[in-house]
C-alpha cells in the first residue's frame, strides 16, 4: 500500500526560484525513509508540500487515494489529523505546559479529556518525559523540547510523520534516541519522512534515501545500496 505518492511535482516560489523540478517517488506504508540534499536542495519544500504548508507549480501529491491539490478549506485541517510533523525549531506554546503541548493535537479531534490524559502520559513515556509533564518548554533543554514536539507528532498515531531535521542542534547520543524512536514508528502503522543534511547519520540508519540536488530527485537508494 502506499502512503504517499509525488508525481512530477514541481515548485516554483513566486520570487523565482524553482525548488523542486519535476520530482516522482512514492512512499509504502511502514515505510522509513530519509531525504537529503545541500541547503537549498529543496528539503524543507518537499515536506511542506505534504503537510500543506505549500502547494505544487506542477504535478500531484497523492496522499493514500487523495490527490491534495482537491484538499482546501477545512479539509486541510482533517489532513494535518494525518500527517505528523516535527520542525526543526520545536514551535512549542511557550505559555502552556509540556502536557498541554502535546495535547493539543487530540483536543482539535474533540476526544474526551480522561482518553487524552491517558495518550498523552502514554507517549510522553515513550520520549522519556513523564516527569517534566508540567514543566513550560522554557524550562526544558533544546533536546527535551525536541521530544516534546515528537510527542506532540505522534500523539494522535498520524499515518506519516514528516520531521525536519529533528536532530539538527542535537548531541551523538540524542540524535541516536530520537532516530531509535522513529524506527519503532513503522510498526505501530506510522511511515517515517525525515529531511536531514547530516550524512553521517543518514548512511548509519541504513535506510532508504532520496537524494535531492538543486531541486531535482538526482538518486532514489535502497538500504542494501548504501556505501559504507
Ligand atoms: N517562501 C519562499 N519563497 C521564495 N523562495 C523560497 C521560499 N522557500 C524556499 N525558497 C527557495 O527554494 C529553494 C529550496 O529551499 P528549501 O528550504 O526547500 O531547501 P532545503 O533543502 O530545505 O534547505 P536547508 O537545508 O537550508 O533548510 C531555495 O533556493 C530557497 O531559497
Amino acid at each position: 500500500m502506499t502512503v504517499l505518492r509525488f508525481d512530477n511535482v514541481s515548485k516554483q516560489y513566486s520570487g523565482g526560484r524553482q525548488a523542486l523540478r519535476e520530482v516522482s517517488f512514492e512512499v509504502g506504508a511502514g515505510e522509513m525513509l530519509f531525504v537529503t540534499g545541500h541547503s537549498g536542495a529543496g528539503k524543507t519544500t518537499l515536506l511542506k508540500l505534504i503537510h500543506l504548508a505549500e502547494r505544487p507549480s506542477r504535478g500531484a501529491v497523492l496522499f493514500g487515494e487523495k490527490n491534495l491539490l482537491r484538499v482546501r478549506g477545512r479539509r486541510v485541517a482533517m489532513h494535518r489529523r494525518n500527517v505528523g510533523v516535527v520542525f526543526q525549531d520545536h514551535r512549542l506554546l511557550a505559555d502552556r505546559s509540556v502536557a498541554d503541548n502535546v495535547a493539543l493535537p487530540l483536543l482539535l479531534q474533540g476526544i474526551r479529556r480522561a482518553e487524552i490524559n491517558k495518550r498523552v502520559r502514554a507517549v510522553l513515556d515513550r520520549v522519556s518525559l513523564g516527569a517534566r509533564a508540567q514543566a513550560l518548554p522554557a524550562q526544558l533543554s533544546a533536546g527535551e523540547q525536541q521530544r516534546v514536539g515528537i510527542a506532540r507528532a505522534i500523539v494522535a498515531e498520524p499515518a506519516l510523520l514528516v520531521a525536519d531535521e529533528p536532530t539538527g542542534n542535537l548531541d551523538p547520543t540524542l540524535s541516536a534516541e530520537i532516530m531509535a524512536l522513529f524506527e519503532s514508528l513503522p510498526e505501530r502503522g506510522t511511515s517515517v519522512l525525515v529531511a536531514s543534511h547530516d550524512l553521517a547519520l543518514v548512511k548509519r540508519m541504513k535506510k532508504r534515501v532520496l537524494v535531492l540536488n538543486q531541486g531535482e530527485l538526482a538518486d532514489d537508494i535502497a538500504p542494501e545500496d548504501l556505501a559504507e
